[in-house]
């Protein structure tokens, strides 16, 4: 196997990868963005691409969020979660935070730390990096373009940088979740908690769609576990809704809400079923169960041999 990640090398992305059985001896390719990565996935040079699709904290990643909702089909085959803390390094020379003038990180983890920043180092200046890693490898050049970076402290370590304060998020306990996505294929075989991704364009044309929507997964009782809206990027009002909901697409209960949704919003994307990385088995009532499903779809074809 062949991944893409947001890199460089030292990111929180690539401590996701490293996670994946094998991804620790396989070829990694680091990416200067997740657009990048999934093009990388959508062409052929990789075989998958890990980024990042949504923080506790700081909430969807929209650069994944669109990437995966517009373009050539991808499919999402993991997720994996990694607890996120970072720490301030310095560039050499710099010994206390009163000397910092320009801070770099990822915008994403700036939000998670803008409170410490304020009341730490009120006169710094923040300037966006391209992941958290390359704001940290930065500061190991010539000469650094900015004092200090948040980044995660693996990366701090291993480049040797100095690390003048540790826990700068203002959350203690955020976790950010990547995802695995490869191009379209087998989906992976359900493991009892599992999860399903679907990019849901909003009908335009008529009130309650989005109550047409929802109504499809309450009725078949599947649950929600993440529910966000994005702009289509066609104009004011248009949106898609980028959805997560326990259960897998064999589950009878999840294709007959898929084939609900199918009618609501025929544009729909399934963007795969994937073991959860955590969770447990959904409650399912009786009546919802695969068994009901299949007597019922019985039931009803035997009245339709009658025809
Ligand atoms: O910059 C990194 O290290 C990343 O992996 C990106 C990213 C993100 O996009 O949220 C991942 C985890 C942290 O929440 C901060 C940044």
């Amino acid at each position: 196997m062949k991944y893409a990640y947001l890199g460089p090398a030292g990111t929180f992305t690539e401590s996701a990868l490293l996670q994946v059985p094998g991804a620790v001896d396989a070829q990694r390719i680091p990416a200067t963005n997740v657009n990048v990565a999934l093009s990388m996935v959508r062409e052929g040079s990789v075989d998958a691409a890990m980024v990042p699709i949504e923080n506790s904290v700081e909430g969807g990643v929209s650069a994944t969020l669109d990437a995966i909702a517009q373009g050539q089909a991808l499919q999402i085959i993991a997720e994996i979660l990694v607890p996120i803390s970072f720490v301030l390094a310095v560039r050499p020379g710099i010994t206390s935070l009163d000397q910092i003038q320009l801070i770099s990180t990822h915008g994403h983890a700036w939000a998670q730390c803008r409170l410490w920043a304020e009341a730490s180092i009120p006169a710094a200046v923040f300037t966006p990096a391209s992941s958290t890693a390359a704001a940290a490898v930065a500061l190991t050049e010539n000469e650094p373009q900015h004092d200090a970076a948040i980044c995660n402290p693996l990366v701090a370590e291993e480049r040797g940088l100095n690390v003048l304060v540790r826990g700068v998020e203002d959350n203690i306990g955020a976790v950010t979740r990547f995802i695995l996505v490869t191009r379209p294929g087998k989906i992976p075989a359900p493991s009892g908690v599992d999860k399903s991704t679907l990019i849901l364009p909003l009908p335009q044309d008529r009130p309650g769609a989005l109550m047409e929507i929802l109504e499809q997964f309450s009725a078949r009782g599947v649950n929600l576990s993440r529910i966000e809206s994005r702009p289509t990027g066609e104009g004011l009002g248009q949106y898609f809704f980028s959805v997560d909901f326990e259960g897998h697409i064999a589950d009878e209960r999840v294709a007959a809400a898929l084939s609900g949704l199918h009618r609501v919003s025929p544009e729909l994307r399934f963007l795969g079923s994937y073991p959860a990385a955590q969770g447990v088995e959904p409650f399912v009532d009786t009546h919802n169960s695969d068994a009901a499903f299949s007597d019922a779809r019985a039931w009803v074809k035997s009245l339709r041999d009658r025809l």
